[in-house]
């Protein structure tokens, strides 16, 4: 067996998922495969590269051991409830235990209609497919939790959106696909013993420690809480906008996952919003802390009738525990954007300093991305020329002035050397992020023209985003106005 699959998930009862066979691609082509993560999941990345690798990975030969399911899910999409979703172009082959013995998912997303697939045709066009592939693997150099690209193909069709596209196959690893969404199918559907199920193996797998607490189910809403409070601060402290925080799109494992309409905002603004299908902006950058609270209630909704035999209680059980998110989200982010202007002690105390920061980057249309990397330059000097790079990128240059009186008052305070202080700031604050207007240009050289240079190029810049690339100074620049990019699609 080329890939050695334990499917836990499909072991669950019958109504947790329907067996389906993935599509089968009738030309396939291997735009690329990750060696590195194939070899954390023990698997030859040669042989997956090799045709019987690309016949798995297109869908037309069943892996030995694979169980090919589709997840039954329910959601919140913007606001909205609907009982019956579930994997509608996903086909989840199986798990692994990878070499450091956790477990992981292997899904081809875009692999072919399933019974939950609608109205859609289960495919998935080829520009989401590279963009989720080139995010996901940027998001985890970052160290920010997400899913993961094994490989992606094309599929040799052409599908239909808003015009003709070509189809692709994404080759996604989870640590599992289980969503908020997924509980709340069987809450919909007030099948209390399958939620109890789904928690236990969701407990087993992610939150083991709940286990051993008084109240399991409770410690394990207080375990989604905090991931999802440390995952939305690491998103904005990397300027990314998730694009489409549905319920079932929030991972209870804490891992980001679907990259559909996602993008990074070029100048600080918390009202940014790319996604086309968000009219309202209720998914724009500075509103996702709020959603993910609001997403966070409706899975505790969920787990009411698991926390206590008395609904009430159970309901106040909830309450109390949600009421943790602001205060874990709160730390988070101050520590992360702490550390990105160079200071460390308690977070609390540089809360002011970063708000009165962030003020000015928005009334100064300020890259977010530049200015905190040349930061680093100013903290290891005592402004000066050395501030120049920064103080710049403000419309209003003194409003940059007023501020860094007061940083480099917290800088002296804290005594650190100014190398050792600019090497840790550029462990936290990337050099590149993946701009959008590169990201669309990539995906036109693809999709129009078949090459996938751009693709292979941004690839290997965007894997080592904390690293200084000369050879790549181009993808670090904001866009130019004619450049700028207002609108992302899901292209579902
Ligand atoms: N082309 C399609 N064919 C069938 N179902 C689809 C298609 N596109 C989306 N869906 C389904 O619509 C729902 C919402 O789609 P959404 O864009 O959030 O997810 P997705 O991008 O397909 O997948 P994921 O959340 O697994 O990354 C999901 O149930 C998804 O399976
Ligand atoms: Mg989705």
């Amino acid at each position: 067996m080329a890939i050695a699959f334990d499917n836990s998930y499909a072991r669950l009862p019958a109504h947790f998922f329907a067996a389906v066979r993935p599509l089968e691609s009738p030309a396939p082509r291997l735009i690329a495969v990750n060696d590195a993560l194939a070899g954390e999941l023990g698997i030859d990345a040669d042989w997956l590269r090799g045709p019987a690798g690309l016949d798995v990975l297109s869908g037309r030969v069943i892996a030995d051991g694979a169980t090919p399911i589709a997840q039954a899910y329910a959601g919140h999409q913007f606001g909205n409830f609907q009982p019956q979703l579930g994997d509608g172009r996903a086909v989840l082959l199986g798990e692994v235990i990878d070499r450091q013995g956790r477990r992981r998912d292997i899904q081809l997303k875009g692999g072919g209609q399933t019974p939950f697939s609608r109205s859609g045709d289960g495919r998935a066009a080829l520009g989401p497919v590279l963009r989720e592939y080139l995010v996901s693997e940027f998001m985890s150099a970052l160290g920010v939790p997400t899913t993961r690209a094994l490989a992606a193909v094309t599929t040799g069709e052409t599908i239909m959106r808003d015009t003709p596209l070509p189809g692709a196959i994404i080759t996604r690893v989870a640590a599992s696909h289980i969503r908020v969404g997924t509980f709340q199918f069987f809450a919909a559907r007030e099948d209390t013993a399958a939620l109890r199920l789904l928690a236990d193996h969701v407990i087993a797998r992610h939150y083991p420690d709940a286990a051993q607490a008084e109240n399991p189910y409770l410690a394990l809403l207080d375990g989604v809480i905090a991931a999802q409070a440390r995952l939305v601060a690491q998103w904005t402290s990397v300027g990314f906008i998730h694009g489409v925080m549905n319920t079932d799109n929030v991972a209870v494992s804490g891992e980001t996952i679907d990259y559909g309409p996602c993008a990074f905002m070029d100048d600080y603004d918390p009202a940014t919003v790319f996604s086309s299908i968000d009219r309202a902006g209720r998914y724009a950058y500075g509103n996702q802390p709020r959603i993910a609270a609001w997403n966070l209630a409706r899975f505790a909704e969920t787990l009411v009738p698991l926390l206590d035999p008395e609904e009430t209680a159970g309901v106040e059980r909830a309450q109390t525990a949600l009421g943790g998110f602001a205060p874990a989200f709160a730390e988070a982010y101050f520590g992360l954007f702490a550390a990105k202007i160079g200071l460390g002690g308690e977070a609390d105390t540089r809360r002011a300093l970063i708000e009165a920061l962030l003020k000015a980057m928005a009334e100064n249309q300020v890259d977010f991305t530049l200015f905190f990397r040349h930061l680093g330059a100013a903290a290891a000097a005592d402004g000066g020329s050395a501030d120049e790079p920064v103080r710049s990128l403000f419309v209003d240059p003194t409003a940059f002035d007023g501020w860094a009186r007061e940083w480099r008052a917290a800088l002296t305070a804290e005594a650190r050397p100014g190398p050792e202080r600019q090497a840790a700031m550029n462990r936290v604050n990337p050099a590149f992020i993946p701009r959008n207007h590169h990201v669309e240009a990539m995906i036109v050289a693809a999709v129009e023209r078949e090459d996938f240079a751009p693709f292979h190029r941004m690839l290997a810049v965007l894997t080592r985003p904390l690293d200084d690339q000369p050879e790549a100074a181009d993808f670090a620049m904001p866009p130019a106005p004619h450049e700028r990019i207002t609108a992302t699609f899901c292209g579902t």
